[in-house]
């Protein structure tokens, strides 16, 4: 792939700030400690009610800050905290309704933080998560969620906010929608996206992939992926080779190590050597201090990981770290006859791709 074809530029949203707000038990703490503190879903069964607000940073593509209010806190009341420069300084609202319990005093809850968020942030991406879904069949969640959004709807239109745009996620901790869900909010403050998509759609032309994402290894969260729609197996595939690859990359970390001493030693061993040939053809001599010096940088810097695996319906996974805690994971439909070159092939876009990345990151910084 030409380096040409992958140059863009990359603004960051000043604005990376989520607000989770919902009533008491709807599951907000839970999310948090699922998605971005690893949390055991089933961990979370007596977590103590938030009593205060919290803040919690992730660093990721963007530095992204959750905001946490507790259910408790009625938004008018005598004001404890300033809410106009909370709402106005935030890049998303998302409300959490509890889909297993009486959800209408929650609904008017939302429909009173949504007049007053656009009031004063018109900009603001209204976000709501019906939650809680695993304990409703599939006929009944899609029967909630036209509800829910219907009575939303109805409200707005009372308050006279009709043209409000509002996405509605169905989320639960016990599966991978929660994470599939928070990767569209964020991806939604993520300024420059489309271009990022473009990077990925020519990635994905020009290295046979089927399907590309942009993972936030920590968190699971896909920061980007290309421009086709997101098949929810794939998404759990991809999350889960992850997993994998670390644990695999952790296993051999101690051999590694070891390994790496051992080439300090040598490339050690090479510098004192070519100090000593000072006499031997300066022709000769000056190769051979590019090659000790190459290995000097290389051994600086900690190979970063990378992974590739065939599952046994023939589906290639390919990943590959690339900055800021993040990680290319594509799935690839490759025959077994052409691996070898189309690696190759592959390998060497990818690293275009993330030098591109980090091109559009340093841009960013400066901004
Ligand atoms: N079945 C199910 N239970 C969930 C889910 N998410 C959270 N819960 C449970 O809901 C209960 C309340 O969750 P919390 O995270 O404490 O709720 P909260 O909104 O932070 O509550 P406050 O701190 O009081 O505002 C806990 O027992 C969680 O285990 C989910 O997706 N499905």
């Amino acid at each position: 792939m030409d380096q040409s074809a992958l140059s863009g530029s990359f603004e960051v949203d000043s604005n990376a700030t989520v607000l989770l707000m919902g009533l008491r038990r709807s599951g907000k703490s839970s999310i948090c400690k699922v998605v971005f503190h690893n949390t055991q879903p089933l961990d979370t069964l007596y977590l103590e009610s938030t009593t205060k607000p919290t803040t919690e940073n992730f660093k990721s593509l963007i530095d992204l800050a959750v905001i946490e209010l507790p259910g408790q806190l009625n938004l008018f009341e005598p004001a404890l905290y300033d809410y106009e420069k909370l709402f106005t300084s935030i890049g998303a609202l998302v409300y959490v309704i509890d889909s297993q319990d009486e959800y209408l005093s929650a609904l008017q809850n939302l429909a009173v933080i949504i007049k007053y968020a656009v009031s004063v942030n018109p900009k603001i991406h209204i976000e709501v998560l019906i939650h809680k879904i695993d304990g409703l069949s599939e006929d009944f969640r899609l029967d909630t969620q036209r509800d829910i959004m219907q009575r939303v709807g109805d409200d707005l239109l009372d308050y006279g906010l009709e043209g409000v745009q509002i996405s509605f996620y169905l989320t639960s901790i016990f599966d991978h929608s929660i994470y599939e869900a928070f990767s569209r909010i964020v991806q939604k403050l993520i300024y420059e996206l489309p271009a990022l998509e473009n990077l990925l759609d020519l990635l994905m032309q020009y290295s046979n992939f089927d399907k590309v994402f942009l993972f936030d290894i920590n968190s699971k969260i896909y920061v980007a992926t290309d421009s086709s729609p997101v098949d929810i197996q794939n998404y759990e595939v991809c999350a889960e080779f992850i997993d994998v690859s670390i644990d695999l990359d952790g296993l051999y970390e101690s051999n590694s190590q070891q390994q790496q001493q051992q080439q300090q030693q040598h490339a050690q061993q090479l510098k004192r050597n070519s100090i000593t040939d000072t006499f031997e053809d300066s022709m000769n001599q000056s190769q051979y201090q590019t090659s000790v010096s190459e290995d000097l940088d290389a051994l600086a810097n900690t190979k970063p990981t990378k992974c590739i695996s065939r599952l046994e319906n023939g589906t290639m996974l390919y990943l590959h770290q690339m900055i800021r805690g993040l990680a290319l994971v594509a799935v690839s439909r490759l025959e077994d006859s052409d691996e070898t070159t189309a690696l190759s092939v592959i390998d060497h876009n990818v690293a275009i791709f993330k030098k591109s990345l980090e091109k559009m990151w340093e841009h960013a910084k400066f901004r």
